[in-house]
């Protein structure tokens, strides 16, 4: 696999990926030089980005064998999500190992522009000796408005309140407990903040609704003397009205980290005295990118490997502690969805999947995925995964419906899927041991305690005598050496299903001389 690297990303991460096996390639131009990236993109698998590499639909155009975008940070603003999804590319990015550097930036950027620390700086390294003009405020005592109280804007909270500040904070979309545990106040609608906060510190993602959510109006309500900082994303705060606002003396200092438009050395904030401004060094400290290079490093290798990864943007959000104990679930559906067109053929028009007991109470979306990408795996190899596999089943017209229980019989935990076709429906069941070990146990109504293995072989055969002693003998013949063998039986139908587990693949003439056994029914290998 290869994977391009066109942003600096710490050198703990590319030896990541070289020691995963991944051949890689750095270059760091290509993220500006952008005919030259559209023409050696569809050389790579996966490409590892930074803010400034656009990954957009032109992108996706070009690059025809890529499976993975890592983004080495966390804002994706930067690559277009629809484009990727449909193609099946997973995008990954790493949104808790900057969050740290993050917030203390913004903090630095909060209590720097307040003291004029870097004009100072300035003033004093041009041998200048004077301290007139930079007298600052305090925080102690003042008001903290918080916009997005989520990863750095609680960091930003939390640690600002030891400074002995109010803080007050915006966001519509948290609960009134996370509110609660960080000791903030809420406020209900912007202009609340706004209008009582001495300081304003963004930390929203940018989005159609954030874009220039303080503007004009927002600097009319908010109080003279007020100091802004934006460590989020260029424009979340207008610039142009950040400008009227300053020069009006409305806002009396800025810290800013991020343009609209990066690079950027013209932005008319450059040149104003009470505006600080760092270019994009939120994250840029040692601890955060080792941490970032090297989490982005791991994501994109299990991503290429096919693996569910707890970062993946454009799938269902999971914590590392989910995904563990999501993790046999995972394998075990994607073994049950591999047996419906192992041994079936015909066209699906619905599927339907029952979690009960333990299970029903996890993050079920994700197990549905693995069943898909386990259903469509045999037809359709390594182009389905986690990301396009509802996709391909809503473009086949299959409608895919989940259902839950609390109880189910004598298993702790049981997931069955049913796959209805124009004429029947084909059932199939697993269930979890002891956290870990999977088994199936159940076929079509025959009931198992099968541990899934590489190589199987399913017949459904007559219920008489001599049935499993020719079929042993015939594997035997053709040096196929049997692991394991359950048979179980409907007395009703007098039939009768073997499920053999098998140490190597079993060769077609094999299975037809199987299948000419007087007796049996149907024969399938089945591979997972
Ligand atoms: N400057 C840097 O180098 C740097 C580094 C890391 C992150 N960031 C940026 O910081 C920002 C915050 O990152 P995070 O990890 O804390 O994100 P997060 O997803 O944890 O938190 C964002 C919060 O914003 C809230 N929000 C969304 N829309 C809102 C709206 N309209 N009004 C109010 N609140 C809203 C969300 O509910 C959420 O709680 C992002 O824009 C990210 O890209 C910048
Ligand atoms: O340094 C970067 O790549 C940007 C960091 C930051 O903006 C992020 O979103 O993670």
């Amino acid at each position: 696999m290869k994977v391009l690297v066109t942003e600096k990303i710490a050198d703990k991460g590319i030896e990541a990926l070289k020691n995963s096996g991944m051949e890689v390639d750095v270059d760091f131009q290509l993220c500006v030089e952008r005919e030259r990236l559209l023409d050696v993109i569809k050389n790579y698998d996966a490409i590892v980005v930074r803010s400034v590499t656009k990954v957009n639909e032109e992108f996706y155009q070009h690059a025809t064998n890529l499976k993975v975008v890592g983004r080495a940070g966390n804002g994706v603003d930067n690559i277009e999500m629809e484009g990727a999804t449909k193609r099946g590319i997973i995008v990954v990015n790493t949104p808790e190992a900057n969050t740290v550097s993050a917030a203390e930036h913004s903090i630095g950027l909060l209590i720097a522009s307040c003291r004029n620390i870097p004009q100072a700086n300035g003033f004093i390294k041009n041998r200048n000796w004077d301290r007139s003009g930079f007298k600052g405020v305090e925080l102690q005592g003042k008001t903290l408005g918080i916009v997005g109280l989520g990863r750095i804007g609680s960091l930003v909270a939390t640690r600002m309140q030891s400074f002995g500040m109010k803080v007050v904070a915006y966001d519509p979309y948290i609960t009134e407990e996370r509110f609660k545990k960080f000791g903030v106040e809420k406020k209900e609608k912007l202009e609340d903040l706004v209008k009582e906060s001495d300081f304003i510190s963004i930390h929203t993602p940018k989005t159609e609704e954030t874009f220039g959510m303080i503007g004009e109006k927002e600097f009319k309500l908010a109080k003279k003397g007020v100091r802004v900082v934006n460590c989020a994303r260029g424009g979340i705060i207008c610039e142009d009205a950040l400008v009227k606002a300053m020069k009006e003396g409305i806002v009396a200092s800025a810290g800013i980290d991020v343009l609209v438009d990066e690079p950027n050395t013209t932005s008319p904030l450059l040149d104003i005295d009470n505006v600080i401004i760092t270019p994009h060094l939120g994250a840029d400290t040692v601890e955060a990118q080792d941490n970032v290079g090297v989490t982005i490093a791991h994501e994109v290798v299990s991503a290429l490997k096919g693996e569910m990864v707890p970062n993946a943007v454009n799938l269902p959000t999971l914590h590392h502690h989910e995904l563990e104990s999501l993790q046999s679930y995972l394998e075990l559906g994607e073994v049950l969805g591999k047996l419906y067109h192992q041994l079936e053929r015909d066209a699906i028009q619905k599927i339907e999947v029952i979690y009960s007991g333990a299970v029903a109470e996890m993050e079920t979306s994700v197990i549905t995925l693995a069943i898909l990408k386990g259903v469509f795996e045999p037809i359709l190899k390594e182009r389905v995964n986690y990301v396009n596999a509802s996709l391909i089943a809503k473009n086949r017209g299959i409608s895919v419906v989940e259902s839950k229980e609390t109880v189910n019989g004598n298993y702790m935990n049981k997931i069955r899927v049913n796959i209805v076709t124009k004429d029947k429906t084909f059932t199939v069941a697993g269930t979890i041991f002891a956290k870990k070990d999977a088994r199936i146990v159940e076929v079509n109504g025959f009931e198992f305690d099968v541990i899934p293995m590489p190589y199987m072989l399913v017949a459904n055969n007559h219920d008489k005598p001599g049935m499993i002693g020719q079929m042993g003998t015939l594997l035997g013949a053709s040096k196929v050496n049997i692991a394991t063998m359950q048979v179980s039986r409907n007395f009703k139908a007098k039939e009768a299903m073997m499920f053999l587990t098998v140490d190597s693949e079993v060769a077609k003439e094999t299975l037809n001389l199987i299948g000419n056994i007087d007796g049996i029914i149907k024969i399938n290998f089945v591979k997972l």
